[in-house]
């Protein structure tokens, strides 16, 4: 959409959607004259390299997380890690085979704390180096287990910790690094990995299962294997550069933007680099008047203006994305499918089919229609799916014995697997994105780390509480997720701000100039002159020599940029609230 603005005598193009866009060109050439303003490639093959290695965090997050109900059915690891009733058999207590499957997502939540801090120490590459270690020690504690449960829930508490930490550092690293038109995507790919592995787990289970029905090589291939991806990501991320906003937060200001331009695909002297440096050392300068210790830094995030609308907005989305009731179907799947009496091992793969192919269209629909109407359509279509399942479920099923009832069986597995589609386009990978792209650079590992701490602790509790719960009210259940689906439609409409083709630091601004969510995807970026005039009451002038100076400079001199600030053509809007 080409939206035309006039704005007290300024004529103002922009293209949300589309960055090469000549309308959007135009505009800026408009305003700052000497930079180079040739299309820009979609995907370079930097970003793209980094889409796939870096997801690769997304695959052991749905590996490990997919894995545990399969094991908990597997011959050899009841034997060794069961417990005999009085008939002789093995079996695990609810107890046992809730602190075996639960360990994880506890650990997954300490480690989503504890790697904020550490990644704005040692940066957020090295961190997702650091942690893949983490995890696969996680792996050899599972793995050298011989018939001590105890350690099996140790090693998983150690992966799980490695898990969560990567959780908050690849999203953070993608949307740290991508340039604004395909950041939506990127994320989501941390989205559709996690649907791989889920879907990669179900598989190998399924296989080593099958062929060493009797060995632990069931489940020790299943965690061995988990070291491939660790390997892959922890060595493979040290040929990718340090993000560019780390960077420049500490001082690397030129391999910030060598990094910028590799993933723009283009040199510093093209527009949209040198407005994403100046955008980027702006916000810094602002961040960084206000100088604090390791504790108030904490406890002043509450305070620094809007932050927490930020971090409530992003629990809360993280919350409701767990209570859509996705994981009722993909921990529990097995059971409620057993109950009427269709295949559950196959019914389970279909499921994790449909969410690993559907996720593609989301990589789509982000960039397309954006997140909030997504979101909204997506609530609304889950919401649906829920109410009929649920309905059908209680009303239809003969829950004595489904066998009398089969219609009403094949239409719950119809449903559910329309609730998937609708949450593996929506839902599933867009609350990621969305919490990657909320937070000021100075705040946005620790916001970060408290909403996917969120997304964690409501993992767990549906893990944990679904079977008693089912065992209370069947599939009336359902409704409690349909009612939540609608929760979470209008927390999007009411609190999200569109961020589609935006770059974080526009989408920083518009949270900070309180713009009306719901008539945000209409928002226009303050112009350059606004901002060079924030810059000036706020006193955070840019330094001349930090943008436009680079060796690599092509035709543009820094002489032909104006560090003032860049021209335009008029302007006299003052109806911004808050400095940048
Ligand atoms: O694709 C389903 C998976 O996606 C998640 O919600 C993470 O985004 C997981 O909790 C779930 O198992």
């Amino acid at each position: 959409m080409v939206l035309k603005l006039h704005n007290m005598g300024m004529t103002v193009y922009f293209d949300e959607h589309d960055p090469n866009s000549e309308k959007r060109r135009e505009g800026q050439r408009a305003s700052l004259a000497g930079l180079d303003y040739s299309p820009l490639p979609r995907v370079t093959k930097m970003s793209f390299m980094m889409g796939v290695l870096v997801s690769m965090g997304g695959l052991i997050f749905g590996y490990d997380t997919g894995q545990i109900s399969g094991f908990l059915e597997m011959v050899d690891f009841l034997d060794r890690f069961g417990q005999t009733n009085s008939e002789g058999e093995r079996y695990f207590s609810t107890v046992r085979s809730g602190l075996i499957v639960a360990l994880l997502s506890i650990g997954t939540l300490t480690g989503a704390l504890v790697a904020a801090p550490i990644a704005d120490r040692i940066g957020r590459r090295l961190s997702i180096s650091l942690w893949c270690i983490v995890t696969s020690v996680g792996f050899v504690i599972q793995i050298a287990a011989i018939t001590a449960w105890y350690q099996v829930m140790i090693g998983r508490y150690v992966a799980g910790l490695g898990v969560g930490a990567l959780s908050l550092l690849v999203p953070m690293y993608q949307a740290e690094t991508a340039p604004p038109w395909i950041r939506g995507a990127l994320v989501c790919a941390y989205q559709l990995f996690i649907t791989m592995g889920i879907f990669l787990a179900a598989c190998f289970n399924y296989g080593t299962e099958k062929n060493y029905p009797n060995s632990s090589a069931s489940w020790r291939i299943v965690v061995g294997l988990g070291w491939l991806w660790t390997l892959i990501l922890g060595v493979g991320i040290l040929f990718f550069p340090e993000t560019p906003r780390f960077d420049f937060r500490n001082g690397q200001a030129e391999r910030a933007k060598r990094t910028l331009c590799k993933v723009y695909g283009t040199t510093p002297n093209h527009w949209s680099v040198y407005t994403q440096v100046e955008e980027i050392q702006m916000k810094l300068r602002a961040e960084d008047k206000i100088k604090v210790g390791p504790w108030r830094e904490f406890t002043g995030m509450f305070r620094a203006p809007r932050m927490t609308y930020r971090i409530l907005l992003g629990m809360g989305l993280q919350m409701f994305q767990q209570l859509t009731g996705a994981n009722y179907f993909f921990y529990y799947g097995t059971t409620i499918f057993r109950s009427v009496q269709i295949n559950s091992f196959i019914t389970q793969i279909i499921l994790n089919t449909i969410n690993f192919v559907t996720t593609f269209l989301g990589l789509y629909m982000v960039e397309h229609f954006g997140r909030r109407k997504s979101l909204i359509a997506g609530s609304i279509w889950m919401f649906i799916c829920f109410m009929i399942f649920a309905s059908v479920g209680h009303f239809m099923l003969n829950l004595d014995d489904p066998a009398l009832t089969p219609t009403p069986g094949v239409v719950l597995i119809v449903f559910a697997c329309l609730f998937i589609l609708g949450f593996a386009t929506t839902w599933g990978p867009m609350i990621w994105t969305i919490q990657a792209e909320i937070f000021p650079s100075r705040y946005r590992a620790k916001g970060m780390a408290l909403s996917t701490a969120s997304n964690w602790i409501w993992n767990f509790n549906i893990g944990f509480f679904t079977p008693f719960i089912t065992k209370a009210i069947d599939f009336r259940y359902g409704y409690v997720f349909a009612g939540c689906n609608i929760l979470g439609a209008l927390i999007v409409y009411f609190f999200v701000i569109e961020g589609q083709g935006r770059t974080i630091e526009e989408i920083d601004t518009a949270y900070l100039d309180h713009v009306t969510p719901w008539k945000s995807s209409k928002w226009i970026p303050p112009s350059p002159e606004e901002m060079a005039r924030r810059r000036r009451e706020a006193g955070t002038e840019l330094d001349p020599e930090a943008i436009g100076d680079d060796d690599t400079t092509g035709g543009a001199t820094r002489g032909q940029v104006d560090p003032d600030g860049p021209k335009v053509e008029s302007s006299n809007d003052t109806s911004h609230r808050e400095t940048v």
